[in-house]
């Protein structure tokens, strides 16, 4: 059956991320972003994958990293997936052999098609926000009628999304899958579990009603 995929991003507790799973998420985000009031080290990130239950993706995200830090991460921690949410080349993310995504900020209709065409080994490409200041995690949406209407590889759809705009979303986008941080915490970092599952809920209603 046809589904939106959902990915929790910047988990930093092991029962944030079992609530995430219980709630029926496919993959949850890790963020190895010190700037970032999300970010979690390699003991914290190994407590939180230590919990989890089989067949949740874990993603790694990480804001242009230096090469050593990713072989750091990928040989502590079970990553699936990493998630490039910088501004980091095609030949750097497919330097490790390990599968990616790319994040891009969208401030135009043409970002995704480009980063389409730039990301050849991308698996996907995650369209969020633009801000000039920040990489992610801006919790603002943007014009979705900026994105491709016949994407030409899994588009996963971020920035500012809650319970109250994902089915709207889902929608009009239709995208691969969405991807939320702020949208479903009480502080950055710190998740809320009712509205994960008020999240997903509205991911699942609004996919069936297609
Ligand atoms: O969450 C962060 O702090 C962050 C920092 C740097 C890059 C990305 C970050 N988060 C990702 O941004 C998108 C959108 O987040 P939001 O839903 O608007 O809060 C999502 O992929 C976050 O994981």
């Amino acid at each position: 059956m046809d589904r939106t995929r959902v990915k929790i991003c910047g988990i930093t507790r092991p029962e944030d991320a079992l609530a995430a799973a219980q709630a029926g998420a496919d993959a949850i985000g890790l963020v190895f972003y010190p700037a970032s009031a999300r970010a979690v080290t390699i003991p914290q990130a190994s407590a939180i994958c230590h919990v989890l239950p089989p067949f949740v993706t874990v993603v790694g995200l990480m804001v242009n990293p230096e090469a050593e830090m990713v072989r750091k991460h990928l040989e502590a921690l079970p990553l699936d997936l990493l998630q490039f949410h910088g501004d980091e080349s095609a030949g750097f993310c497919n330097s490790f052999g390990h599968p990616w995504i790319k994040a891009v900020r969208v401030r135009d209709a043409g970002v995704v098609a480009q980063a389409e065409e730039a990301y050849h080994g991308a698996s996907g490409i995650l369209a969020d926000a633009y801000d000039p200041d920040q990489y992610g995690g801006t919790g603002r949406t943007f014009n979705w009628g900026w994105l491709p209407e016949r994407p030409s590889r899994p588009l996963i759809l971020a920035g500012g999304l809650n319970a109250g705009n994902v089915g709207d979303a889902v929608r009009r986008v239709r995208p691969w899958a969405v991807d939320v941080s702020g949208g479903v915490e009480d502080a950055p970092g710190i998740k809320n579990a009712a509205l994960i599952q008020n999240f997903i809920r509205e991911v699942i209603q609004n996919h069936e009603t297609d």
